[in-house]
């Protein structure tokens, strides 16, 4: 059993070609539909009235559903679109109960007639002309295996008309004939007068892409490549959102607030502060509120994106981390820019000079000019008063000058007034010239200057990115750290060459002990040092704090153990072999010489705490071995009266840990001949 849909919003009508599923009768019904398009699987709602149908409709277009393998599939019968015509009240008064569709929506059987040009079929000449010419076949029903029939549109040369064309397994073809409601067959004498076109169309496509002859694609759907997950695809959903709205007085207007107000709003400050409980290596309050937005204000979806972040490895610091590869990457950026930059800056210094003497020799030409011009004028003057002179004297000269001489003069003068003119044509040349060249160096000044201003910005923004990638870089790898534990416990064996070792350690990581009578018992730690481990090894897993304690936190490394155990010689180590203590000051020096941007100040002290009372050993015990008090300042807890040295290189914290040494020596002994 088959029903149409129509993809337009007029008035429509639907051929429906039904095929029993007891004898496999085919029959062709007309029926109006709803305008819904139907789902995969849904109800397509069928329904005619008298009144609705046997008005004039449009035929847009007419479907089928075929039966496959006991379903009903769904696929789409060719037919004249936008053909007007009457329907006859015999088939508009059959009412059709809704279908189910099923979900075994097969592509193979979607086949649909394609959009075409209409000719104007509410010409009533023109219907008339097209029944007088359709030729009277016999009726027909095309019973046969409607799964394997082939659905065609014939359209006649002229364009004039078109027919839903249906062939039978058998290879007959029959049309419908509209007037009489009757499958007939296709006269073979027709076929002279039109062409059979291949049906091919997707009636799921977005309806209005297929109107613009486009693919329909979703621009909600996009890509965004991840520094170590790589391509991860995204989705513009819409949801409902919480906005924080503010009443604007000046336009009596609500307005969505702006992020760095919203952060100062009491409520959102709650919120944030609950997710900063949560998260307390996190500090960027403003970004807190920007994700606190994201997650509709559900300080727990935001605790858990946070937390899911650190969880899924984009926390890793590794070197080869995406991270670390993007920080590189933009400080290879930002020395290109500086070196860019530099070089503009010595080019348009280099204009900057040009331009200079380009000024200078536009003045020179200037004065030269104006030189010439004076030159000029006073021969002009001298000239006329020769002719004066000449004049007043009539003939009777009172300065004999021989007719030869005043023709030299006058040749003289002719000469020096083309000299001018051609001087003063060079000098306006010139200066034309070197106006050009001026020009063309001022436009090429400002447009290094809008280069410069360009790169400048760039290298601020670029500055800015790296400054950020780099707080973030420094709480990620705290947060690491914290992540791999805020205590975490070594344990290091003695070596003792005067016997064998009698501890065992597991594969598994443990170290096991025997408890006398053949027990056995064996314990974790984080990290497990036989008695072979070197100085280096036992400080690379203390390394990792030392950056942490550069990044502002607090760090403190205890060495625990009974007399002997080898505490001294861990922390503090030989000349040659150096302990934590030694190690991490070093690294402490690197990491601050690295950081050139922040000044860093490094003091230390140096207590003993014995018999549960602390003395300062940088006071020498002469000079009075007190006991110092602990008190707490604020959140501080503080040494009351604790010596604290500066130290600025290596050489400064060997000597105060030698002096510190001494005294403890000193003192013990005091202490033991006190007792
Ligand atoms: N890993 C080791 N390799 C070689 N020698 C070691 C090792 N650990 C400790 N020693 C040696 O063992 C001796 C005792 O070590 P150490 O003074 O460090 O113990 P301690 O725990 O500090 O003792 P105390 O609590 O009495 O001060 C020292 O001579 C030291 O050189």
């Amino acid at each position: 059993m088959g029903a149409g849909i129509s993809r337009r919003s007029e008035p429509e009508v639907h051929v429906v070609v039904v095929q029993s599923q007891e004898n496999g009768q085919v029959d062709a019904k007309v029926v109006r539909k709803s305008y819904r398009k139907p789902e995969s699987e849904g109800e397509v709602r069928c329904g005619a009235s008298d009144d609705e149908l046997s008005s004039e409709h449009h035929l847009h277009s007419r479907y089928i559903r075929q039966p496959t393998e006991g379903h009903h599939s769904y696929s789409k019968l060719k037919s004249p679109t936008h053909r007007r015509r009457n329907i006859p009240n015999q088939l508009t008064t059959r009412a059709f109960e809704p279908l189910r569709l099923s979900s075994s929506l097969s592509s193979d059987h979607r086949e649909c007639a394609p959009d075409f040009i209409t000719p104007s079929y509410s010409d009533p000449k023109h219907q008339q002309r097209v029944k007088a010419e359709r030729p009277v076949t016999e009726e027909l029903s095309p019973v046969g295996d409607i799964a394997r029939t082939t659905f065609e549109l014939f359209r006649t040369y002229d364009g004039a008309e078109e027919y839903t064309v249906y062939m039978r397994d058998d290879g007959k073809r029959f049309y419908v004939d509209f007037e009489e409601q009757k499958w007939r067959y296709f006269p073979k004498s027709w076929e002279e007068r039109g062409y059979f076109k291949a049906i091919d169309y997707d009636p799921y496509e977005n309806s209005e892409s297929l109107a613009q002859g486009k693919q329909f694609r979703d621009t909600r759907s996009g890509e965004f490549i991840h520094p170590t997950k790589g391509k991860l695809v995204t989705y513009l959903r819409q949801e409902t959102q919480n906005v924080l709205y503010f009443l604007d007085e000046t336009s009596g207007a609500w307005l969505p607030m702006p992020l760095n107000w919203e952060r100062h709003v009491p409520n959102i400050t709650n919120l944030a502060e609950k997710v900063q409980k949560a998260c307390p290596q996190w500090k960027d309050t403003r970004a807190i509120v920007a994700l606190l937005r994201q997650c509709n204000y559900s300080v727990e979806d935001c605790v858990s994106i946070f937390t899911s972040l650190n969880d899924d490895g984009v926390l890793d610091t590794s070197e080869h981390s995406g991270r670390d590869m993007l920080r590189a990457k933009l400080e290879k950026q930002l020395v290109e820019s500086r070196y860019q930059l530099k070089r503009m800056e010595e080019r348009n210094k280099e204009l900057e000079m040009d331009n200079e003497i380009l000024q200078t020799k536009l003045q020179e030409l200037e004065m030269e000019n104006r030189r010439l011009k004076r030159d000029a004028e006073r021969h002009s003057k001298y000239q006329q008063q020769i002719v004066n002179k000449k004049h007043s004297t009539s003939g009777r000269s009172i300065f004999f000058t021989p007719r030869r001489n005043l023709h030299v003069l006058k040749e003289d003068v002719n000469t020096l007034q083309t000299k001018i003119v051609s001087l003063q044509s060079a000098a306006t040349k010139g200066m034309t010239t070197y106006r050009t060249m001026l020009d063309k160096f001022s436009s090429e000044i400002t447009k290094l200057l809008c280069a410069y201003r360009g790169q400048s910005r760039e290298i601020g923004e670029v500055r800015a990115l790296y400054q950020k990638e780099s707080l973030h870089r420094k709480l990620l790898y705290n947060e690491v750290q914290e992540l791999r534990g805020n205590i975490r416990v070594f344990c290091r064996c003695r070596y003792d060459e005067r016997g064998a070792c009698a501890l065992k350690f597991d594969a598994s990581g443990m170290i096991v002990c025997s408890t006398g009578q053949g027990r056995r018992r064996a314990y974790d730690f984080e990290k497990i040092f036989p008695p072979n481990s070197t100085q280096e090894e036992v400080f690379q897993d203390t390394k990792a704090t030392i950056t942490s304690c550069v990044d502002g936190y607090n760090v403190c490394i205890i060495a625990f153990g009974q007399t002997g155990a080898g505490k001294t010689y861990t922390m503090m180590g030989s000349r040659d072999q150096p302990g934590v203590n030694i190690r991490s000051v070093k690294e402490l020096f690197r990491i601050c010489k690295e950081r050139t941007k922040v000044k860093y100040s490094m003091k230390v002290s140096m207590v003993e705490v014995y018999n549960e009372a602390v003395f300062d050993l940088l006071v020498a015990p002469d000079d009075g071995h007190e006991k110092l008090q602990i008190i707490k300042k604020g959140k501080e807890t503080v040494v009351q009266g604790l010596t604290e040295f500066e130290i600025r290189n290596m050489d400064d914290i060997m000597m105060v840990m030698q002096e510190g040494e001494q005294n403890r020596t000193v003192a013990d002994t005091k202490m033991n001949t006190n007792r």
